[in-house]
């Protein structure tokens, strides 16, 4: 598609997600969480008394394709529906059709400063040549903009967060038209590394986040389970 000015930088991230998607989480991750088929898992990261901590949770939900989740995921109209952290979301430009920049408000944790945020959050697809259904994902990734100012009291958080997504079909009938709900599943791979771009608590922040991080994918899975539920599959 037509190249704009953060074309180059989104390449690189993009590239950068799908070559640590494969690294696997024996070595220095901690599996923090475990609720059904979600595995939450937890790097211990500080910075000059800053929590870093890189977060990666695998997922996988029944009856939904890694489009649709990604497509419920990315598309701005359904944020505020399944997004409950938030106190505001807007699009303050589009680059293309697959990429927006937007400002977000996230509610206050106390006891620290509110945050807020500025993402280019960029959507795509690929086939890889082994797989029969593409696999879709969709990066947030922090950016400056003019109409997004940094103004105090509110701090800006500094995040590199990917959801990728495989879509498997169980016993696929012969007719790929036959396919129903009950045969595809979506197996998704979510990464955050958020920098909170000012001093929190250490021990307050690790108990948000093992909280919030497995309570947002769940309720986010459950609004596009529903949203689906009686649609034709997006494949
Ligand atoms: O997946 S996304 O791209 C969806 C975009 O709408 C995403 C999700 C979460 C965050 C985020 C932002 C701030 C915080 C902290 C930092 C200091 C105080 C708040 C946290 C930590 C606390 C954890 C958390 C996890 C999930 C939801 C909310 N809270 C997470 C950013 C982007």
């Amino acid at each position: 598609g037509e190249k704009h000015r953060l074309s180059a930088e989104i390449e690189r991230i993009v590239q950068g997600h799908l070559k640590y998607k494969y690294e696997d989480v024996s070595d220095g991750w901690d599996l923090i969480h475990q609720e059904g088929e979600m595995k939450v898992y937890r790097r211990e990261v500080e910075e000059n008394g800053l929590v870093l901590d890189p977060m990666k949770i695998f997922h996988t939900i029944k009856g939904v394709t890694g489009h649709e989740i990604c497509h419920y995921f990315w598309e701005f109209q359904y944020r505020m529906e399944w997004e409950t952290t938030l106190d505001s979301t807007k699009i303050i430009e589009v680059l293309d059709p697959q990429t927006v920049v937007f400002y977000q408000v996230h509610k206050r944790v106390w006891p620290a400063a509110q945050r807020d945020s500025c993402f280019w959050s960029h959507i795509r697809s690929f086939t890889s040549s082994d797989e029969d259904q593409p696999t879709w994902l969709v990066v947030n990734y922090t950016t400056s903009h003019l109409l997004a100012p940094i103004k105090s009291p509110q701090v800006r958080i500094v995040a590199n967060v990917a959801l990728i997504c495989e879509t498997v079909i169980n016993e696929p009938p012969l007719n790929p038209k036959d396919i129903k709900r009950e045969n595809i599943e979506c197996k998704l791979t979510y990464v955050a590394f958020v920098n909170p771009g000012g001093w929190v608590p250490s021990a307050a922040l690790r108990s948000v986040a093992k909280r919030e991080y497995p309570r947002f994918l769940k309720r986010f899975s459950s609004y596009v389970l529903e949203q689906t539920r009686d649609k034709p599959i997006l494949f």
